[in-house]
């Protein structure tokens, strides 16, 4: 038995896989949908799609197609995971994905559950709250891709989708998984096509877990899988972790490229502790000097110190810095210069024996995974919620990948320092 999860966006695939991993699923993930099989033994499969805001015909094909491959690998319950807050508009994509996924399983019937009550979002009598505040009254209000009016995501999903929708609240969710499968299957019966699930705690969501089990799709956030997972493994024998495939070897960097506030403070936290050497932008938006030379004077920079604690290598400036550099040179010109200096170091590096990357920012992780030729990976054990250890494949290569706002400010210290135990 395999799970296949079909996830709108990279960071949200990662997000779910971890939790599938915490609660006891052993799990890859795949960026883009696989043209080849995959034949090693896992519990679930993840493939990540970039298909939250692009037009929803081209979000349905992407969907079907990461369907398929997941079928062809033996996957018989799947999983279409979008975004906590249910980022869409009334012509977005959840409802057509959803309902092309049902139609190619053959099925007329499906849950909705986007809550993740440890990041603050709940859902509450069929209302997405973030925090303490309605949907709409969140900053996703102003989303500038996918803004979101509405909190009630009975008519959002039904606006959206070719069915009806009605809510299955937390007072029968409270009374346990039996009572909710009758009231799904009331839903059902009375010809309903979606059935929005309540959860306001993690107990809601493992009560979820074990009563959806049986479905063939469900749809949600990354919150529904901690239960499902819990149930998974009940059901199912688990395959076997590798407990070796987390012990790392070679050499350690870390690489900052983001400068949100988080980023900077840990930078300014690690730069007391350990070796860190700050990367001079101007020059090299200057072309003063060239970018391959750089990399390759800040390898050798690197592997002149010792090996431990890893050195910081980071680009990550203050806000009035970021801005001074943004006006000079333009965002997009400085932030493509700054990704290619650090997909060139990070090939330099690997080839110099350094097989952990530590990396700080969405937009740099992508340029150096790319760059370093990562396109599926195991995921291990999370340093932070959301930031879990991976593994490519068939190389002994680890990264972890934190999102600029991630992490607690010793993050940098603490990730080198975990034992990484699953
Ligand atoms: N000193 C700098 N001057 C100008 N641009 C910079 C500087 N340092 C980093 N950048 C650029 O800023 C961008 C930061 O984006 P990135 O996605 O990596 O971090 P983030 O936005 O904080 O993270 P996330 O997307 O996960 O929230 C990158 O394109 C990076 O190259
Ligand atoms: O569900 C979430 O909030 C995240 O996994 C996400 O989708 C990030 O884009």
């Amino acid at each position: 038995m395999k799970l296949g999860v079909i996830a709108d966006d990279f960071t949200g695939a990662t997000d779910i896989a971890s939790f599938l991993v915490n609660n006891g699923m052993t799990t890859v993930q795949f960026n883009g949908c696989p043209t080849q099989d995959f034949s090693q033994p896992v519990d679930a499969l993840v493939v990540s799609l970039k298909s939250r805001s692009c037009p929803a015909e081209q979000a349905v094909s992407l969907a079907l197609a990461a369907l398929r491959w997941l079928q062809q690998q033996g996957c018989s319950h799947f999983y279409f995971k979008y975004c906590s807050t249910f980022d869409s508009t009334e012509r977005g994509n959840i409802g057509p994905v959803t309902d092309a996924l049902l139609g190619a399983l053959a099925q007329s019937f499906t849950v909705i559950s986007p809550a993740l009550p440890v990041n603050g979002r709940s859902v509450y009598q069929g209302y997405l709250f973030v925090g303490e505040v309605l949907l709409e009254e969140s900053g996703m209000r102003n989303h500038p891709i996918t803004p979101m009016r509405d909190s009630y995501l009975p008519r959002l999903i039904s606006a959206q989708g070719q069915g009806t929708a009605a809510c299955v609240n937390y007072q029968v969710i409270e009374r346990g998984a039996q009572a909710v499968k009758a009231k799904l299957a009331d839903l059902r019966q009375a010809g309903h096509r979606y059935a929005v699930l309540d959860a306001l705690n993690e107990h809601h969501l493992v009560v979820q877990g074990e009563a959806v089990a049986d479905l063939k799709l469900v749809t949600g956030g990354s919150g529904l899988a901690i239960g499902l997972a819990r149930q998974w493994k009940k059901d199912h024998a688990t395959a076997p972790v590798q407990q070796s495939r987390w012990q790392r070897s070679g050499r350690s960097v870390i690489l900052a490229g983001s400068c949100s506030e988080r980023t900077n403070q840990q930078v300014a936290h690690y730069r007391e502790h350990g070796p860190a050497i700050a990367i001079e932008v101007e020059p090299l938006l200057t072309g003063a000097v060239r970018p391959e030379t750089y990399a390759h004077t800040l390898c050798e920079q690197v592997l002149a110190l010792p090996e431990a604690p890893a050195p910081l290598i980071y680009a990550t400036a203050s806000p009035s810095a970021l801005n001074a550099i943004q006006q000079k040179f333009g965002v997009e010109k400085s932030s493509a210069a700054i990704e290619q200096l650090f997909a060139l170091l990070a090939v330099a590096l690997y080839q110099a024996n350094v097989r952990t990357f530590i990396v700080a920012g969405g937009e740099t992780s992508s340029a150096i995974t790319q760059a370093l030729g990562i396109d599926a990976f195991h995921i291990g054990p999370a340093v932070s919620p959301g930031v879990p250890w991976i593994r490519a494949l068939d190389a002994p290569l680890w990264l972890l990948l934190k999102s600029g706002n991630f992490g607690d400010i010793d993050f940098f210290s603490r990730a080198q320092r975990q034992e990484t135990p699953l």
